[in-house]
């Protein structure tokens, strides 16, 4: 792995994907916590934002302080299971747009296949933020990262829950210039492209499909 990949082995990301990955642990539950561990990565897959200076008055004196420049993101989630981690990172970006870009696992091939597509109209100058709970195969994240460079943009983040080794190093090869977050990598992928140990289907967790 090298310096573009970023494990955010924080105490509170690892607490909660650890009850993620129990696999009695409820919808409603699973749902809160992608949405929290969402959050708490995009504090640190937003430790680059550029910042200005602005003069403010407080009740005491006047200073200069620092402010976000107003860089311009977008979100875009891997439907379904990149849905839910939309709203976490919202919390922290209230300002961003998303887009929405759909892909299934062909479960038989693995390959994705897009179903759905539809970005902000200025989407190219924006920076954008690619989130899926899951880097498996790698094969649905490196489409969705090829469909933004498509539209012209220049700037891509990759944001999962958990990854397989097999994943990163895809993205690696295939999208060098992209920065991968994760909180976990884990063993390897079973024969049905599933992380082992993982959490399962993020899609059907979350939506409660299974
Ligand atoms: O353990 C897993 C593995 C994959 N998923 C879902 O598949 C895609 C990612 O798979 P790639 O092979 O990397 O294309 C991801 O969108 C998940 O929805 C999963 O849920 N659990
Ligand atoms: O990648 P998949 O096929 O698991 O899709 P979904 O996120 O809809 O579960
Ligand atoms: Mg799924």
């Amino acid at each position: 792995m090298n310096e573009n990949v970023h494990v955010l082995n924080h105490p509170l990301l690892q607490h909660k994907l650890t009850i993620l990955r129990n696999e009695n642990t409820s919808t409603k539950d699973f749902r809160e916590l992608v949405s929290e561990i969402a959050m708490l990565m995009t504090y640190e897959a937003t430790r680059d934002l550029p910042l200005e200076e602005v003069t403010v008055k407080t009740p005491v004196d006047t200073g200069t302080f620092q402010t976000l420049s107003g860089k311009k993101m977008a979100i875009v989630p891997i439907l379904r299971a990149g849905l839910g981690m939309v709203d976490g990172v919202l919390k922290m970006i209230p300002a961003a747009r998303v887009g929405h870009i759909g892909l299934y696992r062909d479960p038989a091939t693995l390959k994705p296949v897009k179903y759905y597509c539809k970005m902000p109209a200025d989407i190219a100058s924006r920076d954008v933020l690619i989130v899926d709970p899951m880097l498996a195969t790698g094969g649905s994240a490196s489409a969705a990262i090829t469909f933004m460079k498509e539209y012209g943009c220049k700037h891509i983040k990759l944001m999962d829950v958990l990854a397989a080794p097999e994943g990163i190093e895809r993205i690696q090869q295939e999208h060098p210039d992209v920065e991968i977050y994760v909180a976990a990598v884990d063993s390897h992928l079973n024969d049905h492209g599933y992380i082992v140990p993982g959490l399962g289907d993020a899609g059907d967790r979350i939506f409660g499909t299974k």
